[in-house]
């Protein structure tokens, strides 16, 4: 039964999906269908239909998101979702590494949407790296057979996004188990260029623009680099959350000065304005303080290879640090760190602590980070990883 509303579909109803952009696009006067792999979850949500956002900023308050609906991923519901001409939007949230798995539901959801002659529809993928959306186009498009690999090109619009907003996990004492916790900042940004129709109706705080990468690399290589020093180092010296370990003086100071490092990196190369970059950064700073978000080392640690990536939060500054011919060296103290960093839930943290013991340090910094053996980049994040391991109460 089409809904009388928009509709959009969001993959992934974790801690994103549910706290921004699940009740963005709802807020919007879209019914959101949620699809997770997580049953329960669908089920609870189809139970209640509704939960509340609770921002933790100085002056809480909630909000509250309601008529949405949920699905699993592998059901025909999706399918129907996707050929429906109520289906404006598509988004996911469900992480980098499992974009390639919704991808083969997405392309058949599009052969139905071209047989029933359901018009252009817009995918974001919401996940932290940058260009996303096209990893996902790529990964898509391996499932269409030529003819309609075309139809899709020229209807559906894949485009890239830069999103922020700090989700902690959730607490378990909940009355509905679907509440959420957030911070009351946000920013969506999103490639209008890559649109194939306009988005209506218009959702309430997404920013379009004709030149994202700015955008990206700024929180990328910002606060999702801070976020992952902080916890990477404060993992080490034995603190839980975020806002602990960046009161640590000795982790605040090298966070800060790795912001620099990076911050002079992208003024030069976006343009940025230098005042206005420190006020970033320092907003971004006040960001990790906040006590009440209680953001756990864990969750934002979590899959140190990706984060180890040579595009990514790490790499990503420190190259282009490098490649200005500025400093970086508190920035390699972060990429060593990561080294570092061991949880037994967390398969690439044990993974990568297997590659550092078959391989020594040396070597797997250069398999890993794809920095040049030998080069001074290397010999900083070994020395400063033996620094680390010599001092860490965690090894
Ligand atoms: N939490 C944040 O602060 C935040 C902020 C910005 C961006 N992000 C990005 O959003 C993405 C999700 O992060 P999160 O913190 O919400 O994680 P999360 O683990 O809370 O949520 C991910 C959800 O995806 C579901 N999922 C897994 N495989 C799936 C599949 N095949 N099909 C459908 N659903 C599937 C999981 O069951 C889970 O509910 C990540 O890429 C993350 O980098 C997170
Ligand atoms: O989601 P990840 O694993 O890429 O990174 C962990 C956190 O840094 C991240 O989720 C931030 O909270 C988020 O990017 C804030 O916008």
């Amino acid at each position: 039964m089409p809904h009388a509303k928009p509709k959009a579909l969001h993959f992934g109803a974790g801690n994103i999906g549910r706290g921004f952009i699940g009740a963005l696009l709802c807020k919007s006067g879209y019914h959101v269908v949620f699809s997770d792999v997580d049953k329960d979850l669908v089920a609870e949500m189809n139970k209640r239909n509704s939960y509340t956002i609770r921002i933790l900023d100085n002056g809480r308050h909630t909000e509250s998101v309601s008529g949405i609906s949920a699905a699993l991923p592998w059901s025909d519901d999706i399918i129907c979702d996707l050929a429906d001409p109520d289906t404006r939007i598509v988004t996911t949230a469900v992480g980098a590494t499992v974009l390639q798995e919704i991808a083969p539901t997405i392309a058949k959801g599009l052969i139905a949407r071209h047989q029933a002659d359901a018009g252009p529809l817009n995918v974001i993928a919401c996940e932290n790296m940058v260009r996303q959306t096209e990893l996902l186009s790529k990964y898509v498009h391996d499932h269409l057979p030529p003819d309609e690999s075309a139809w899709v090109d020229r209807n559906i619009g894949f485009a890239n996004c830069s999103v922020d907003r700090i989700v902690p996990p959730g607490e378990d004492d909940n009355d509905n188990p679907l509440d959420v916790y957030v911070e009351g900042f946000r920013e969506w940004v999103v490639d209008q260029t890559a649109l194939r129709a306009k988005i209506e109706p218009e959702v309430l705080g997404m920013q379009l623009t004709e030149d994202l990468w700015g955008y990206v690399e700024r929180k990328l290589f910002s606060l999702n680099c801070g976020h992952a020093i902080i916890a990477y180092l404060g993992f080490l010296k034995g603190y839980r959350t975020i806002d602990r370990a960046v009161r640590d003086d000795e982790i605040r100071r090298i966070t800060h000065a790795a912001l620099h490092e990076g911050g002079a990196a992208l003024v030069r190369k976006h343009g940025f304005h230098p005042s206005e970059h420190e006020e970033y950064i320092t907003r971004i700073m006040d960001r990790y303080l906040n006590p009440n978000l209680r953001d756990d080392v864990f969750r934002v640690g979590r899959q140190p290879l990706r984060k180890l990536g040579k595009g990514d939060r790490l790499l990503g500054p420190l190259n282009m640090a490098k490649g200005y011919g500025l400093p970086y060296d508190n920035l390699a103290i972060g990429v060593a760190a990561a080294f570092l960093f061991r949880f037994k839930d967390d398969e690439q943290s044990m993974q990568l602590g297997k590659k550092v013991e078959d391989l020594g340090i040396e070597r797997a910094v250069v398999d890993v980070t794809g920095l040049e053996q030998g080069s001074e980049e290397a010999k900083k994040v070994v020395d400063a990883y033996h620094a680390l391991h010599a001092r860490s109460t965690n090894h």
